[in-house]
């Protein structure tokens, strides 16, 4: 089998000496999507975070494409989409500008946009349904366009794994459809999903596997849970156990 595209073993991750991670195991291999689901504040954006270096580790180990995290320069590889950032950033840039700026980690910043830049700038603003918005500026966009706009800006840089905190957190639903439609291409295209998610919605066709947060561990590593109330539906086969390790409030969330 490939080499898994991330590793984290016994993992811990804190902030002051508080501690949100306690020991976390997690691998995932080329082609998985993968979601991070658990209640508010159970450490799902942490976890991806830590992935990324962008929060240290207490303890443990990650690896990014077979390499340990601290000799990791790939960064190419991995696109990454954090959080909305709140309405009304004031961002001047266009769509196009921002989307131009993922194709950065592989140009240098000094070498001019070439031709393959630009067709990865067009490919990856038709794929989130915005080509038409190309010139507009972000800040005249939805809330949704503008995170389909981070999230063509990651897929321009052409990377093998995505790696996407609450992608569909606030956004329209033509705005979801649209990212699912592009998430489906790139999975298509041989590439890595891990993403972090209140509601999946449309997205849950494309989640291969699901990773659940709690209580500073993972309680549950495998098929995607059913949403809260789905229980009710008449023709739900009603299968499997209800274990005490299912979290409460995991669905629930706002
Ligand atoms: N930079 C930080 N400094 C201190 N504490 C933090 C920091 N970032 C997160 N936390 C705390 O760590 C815990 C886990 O936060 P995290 O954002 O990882 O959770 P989450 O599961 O992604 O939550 P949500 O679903 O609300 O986004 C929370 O209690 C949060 O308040």
């Amino acid at each position: 089998m490939s080499e898994p595209v991330v590793t984290v073993e016994h993992g811990v991750v804190g902030y002051d000496g508080r501690p949100v991670l306690r020991d976390v195991s997690l691998a995932i291999s080329a082609g998985e999507v993968v979601a991070v689901l658990g209640a508010n504040g159970s450490g799902k954006s942490t976890l991806i975070r830590a992935v990324l270096g962008l929060v240290p580790l207490g303890a443990g180990r990650v690896t990014l494409f077979g390499t340990p995290l601290r000799r990791f320069r790939q960064w190419h590889r991995i696109g990454y989409v954090p959080q909305r950032l709140g309405a009304g950033s004031g961002v001047p840039a266009t769509v196009a500008e921002v989307v131009a700026s993922g194709r950065l980690a592989r140009r240098g910043i000094l070498r001019p946009a070439g031709r393959a830049d630009r067709a990865a700038v067009a490919g990856a603003l038709r794929a989130v349904g915005l080509a038409d918005r190309a010139g507009d500026p972000v800040a005249t966009l939805s809330g949704g366009q503008q995170q389909r706009t981070l999230i063509a800006r990651a897929l321009a840089g052409q990377p093998e794994l995505l790696v996407l905190d609450e992608p569909t957190a606030g956004v329209d639903a033509v705005s979801q459809e649209a990212f699912a439609e592009a998430l489906r291409g790139f999975v298509t295209g041989g590439g890595t999903v891990l993403l972090v998610a209140h509601e999946l919605g449309p997205l849950r066709p494309l989640i291969s596997r699901a990773v659940v947060v709690h209580q500073g561990g993972i309680a549950h590593d495998g098929a995607v849970p059913e949403p809260a109330g789905h229980h009710a539906d008449p023709d739900h086969d009603h299968v499997h156990p209800h274990g005490p390790e299912e979290p409460a409030g995991l669905w629930s969330t706002p």
